[in-house]
Formats: C-alpha cells, structure tokens, sequence
C-alpha cells in the first residue's frame, strides 16, 4: 500500500533520515521504534507532505503519482496545537470546514468523532480545560475528520499519565479495524501491545522490521534460572554439556541457561539433578522480552559507530 524506497532528508548537515526502504501494507497497525533523533519525525513529515524528501520516493498504492495524497492522510503531530478558546465540539468543526466539509457534513463528522473518542461529555467545554489524554484524544478525532485511510500519529501517548496513556490505546485499539494506523514510540511495550508490525528505527536508518509474532520468534531467547546446593561454578560446567544449551551466565548463587529446546533441556537438566543427589533450590522459567531486541538492535548500531 505504501512503498517507501530509498528514503532521504538531510538538514543542513544533520541526515535525519538516511535512505530508508519500507513497504507499510493497508489494514496494519504499524509501530515506528527508535530512540530521541532517530528520524521517527522527519519520516512522519515526509509521509504527511509536510517536508520533501532530500531523495528518494513515497507512493501510494491508491493515489495516482499526480494526486495529492494529502487528503487520503490523518495527521497527529507530536506536539499538536489547539486554541483553547475553542469546544471541543467547535474545534472538529472548524477542522472539517478547513479539510472541504460543509457545515453539516462537518457537524455529523464531529459528533460522531466525539463519541468515538469518548468526548461527548465534554463537547462543548473549552478545550483549555481538557486534560492532556483528553487533548490527545481530540487530536486524533482531528486527524481523522476526513475519515483518511491512513492515521499518522507522532508519540499519541509519550506525554500523557498512566490513566490518559491507557484511554488513549484503548482508542486506539478500537480505531484499528477501521483504519491503517502508522504511530511512533518509544515505549516498545506499547507497540507490541496495539500494533501488528514494527518498523526500528536508530540513527536514521531502519535496522529492524518484522511482524511482531515474527520478531518475538526471532529473538525471544527461553532461559531457565536455576539454583542448586553446590557451587554454581562446579556446576555450570556439567550443564554446558547438555543438549540445547545455548549458553549459561553466573549471577551470585543463580545460574542462568539459555536453551533452544526448553522441554528437552527442562527433563535431562532435573534428571541430572536427581541423578547427582543435589539440592534444587530454585527453578524457573523465563522468557526474554521484545525489549531485549530493541535494545540489542538499538546497542549494535551504538557500538558500530565505533568500527
Ligand atoms: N528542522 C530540522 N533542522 C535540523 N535538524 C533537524 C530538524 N528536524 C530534525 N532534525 C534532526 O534530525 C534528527 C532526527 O530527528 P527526528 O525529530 O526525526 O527524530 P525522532 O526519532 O522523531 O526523535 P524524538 O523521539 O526525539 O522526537 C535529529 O538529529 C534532529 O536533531
């Protein structure tokens, strides 16, 4: 649905974003990861028209090379503005008039945006009063006035309390049978818990992508941590002869063992306890998190800046 190739906008000096290539598929909800600076922005701004490209190109399936895309787009800025004067319910209707709504058009996009987002009771309050969820939750309302196909939202959640963060994913959540949303973050727990595809991004660069049941295949590493009444050095050896053992790691009294079969791994790890008469004094199973690959794949950039 969006191709995205050899993506580049440079600042002055500064590459933003340094040759990207992307295919986003219609009906995904789509996370873009990356720490501060890693062009989650700039690449935001290009889709939305708002910068051009320095290189490279942007094309939707759906809109002729000559067309305007803008129209088939919902934009929530990171940091959006809005005039406080206003109700929430005078706002969306303002922003339907702006994007070729009639009045009424607009009026029946508002109400029904507002009840979508959960601001009916609040409709014609003015939105200096409006919480930051709630301002979110207007923002988004707003993107979506000329009911785009595609939802673009900068952070929608990085600045809001724990209850405005959760009313806003739970929009979200609901949001996603109905539109393609494309959102940034830098909180991969809510990335995996909203979205279907992530996008990494660190330096410019993409340096990760996948569905996230792929990705947590990829990199979900099963590890047993374990404790037994012997010295744990002693004991690590033994176990590095097993089947499956990928790798083991000593903390203190623990010992930690990385596997690829974790039921194979599991009965001959507790028969040779039993075997060797030793006291098992802890056992459990853990299961790494997508935050590891983040971090990894966000550290092997870090440290490649040093070759
Ligand atoms: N208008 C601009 N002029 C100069 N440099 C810019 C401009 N916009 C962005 N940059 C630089 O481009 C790089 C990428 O910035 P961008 O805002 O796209 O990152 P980001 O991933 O959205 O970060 P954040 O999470 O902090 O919002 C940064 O080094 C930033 O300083």
């Amino acid at each position: 649905m969006i191709h995205i190739k050899a993506l580049q906008k440079k600042f002055q000096n500064t590459v933003a974003v340094s040759s990207i290539d992307l295919q986003l598929e219609e009906g995904q909800t789509i996370a873009l990861l990356g720490p501060n600076g890693a062009g989650k922005t700039t690449t935001f701004r290009m889709l939305a028209g708002l910068i051009k490209p320095t290189s490279g190109s942007i094309q939707f399936d759906q809109v002729a090379p000559s067309m305007d895309h803008r129209h088939y787009i919902g934009y929530l800025p990171q940091y959006p503005q809005f005039h406080g004067w206003m109700t929430g319910f005078e706002f969306l209707i303002l922003m339907g008039e702006l994007s070729g709504m009639s009045k009424a058009e607009a009026k029946e996009r508002a109400e029904l945006l507002l009840t979508r987002t959960g601001l009916d009771e609040a409709k014609h309050k003015r939105i200096s009063g409006y919480s930051g969820g709630m301002k979110q939750r207007l923002g988004i309302a707003q993107a979506m006035i000329h009911q785009p196909k595609l939802l673009i939202l900068d952070e929608p959640v990085s600045s809001l309390d724990p209850v405005g963060r959760r009313d806003v994913l739970n929009l979200l959540k609901t949001l996603k049978n109905e539109t393609t949303i494309l959102f940034s973050t830098h909180i991969l727990s809510d990335a995996e818990e909203i979205s279907d595809y992530l996008v990494v991004m660190n330096k410019g660069r993409v340096v990760e992508q996948g569905h996230v049941h792929d990705l947590e295949k990829k990199y979900q590493k099963q590890v047993i941590k374990l404790a037994v009444g012997e010295q744990p050095d002693h004991f690590i050896q033994t176990l590095e002869t097993l089947p499956y053992v990928k790798q083991t790691r000593q903390e203190g009294q623990h010992i930690y063992l990385e596997t690829t079969d974790m039921d194979a791994t599991r009965a001959s790890l507790l028969s040779l306890i039993i075997d060797k008469h030793l006291e098992l004094t802890h056992f459990s199973i853990d299961k790494t998190t997508l935050e590891e690959m983040f971090l990894e794949v966000i550290g092997f950039e870090a440290s490649s800046d040093h070759d």
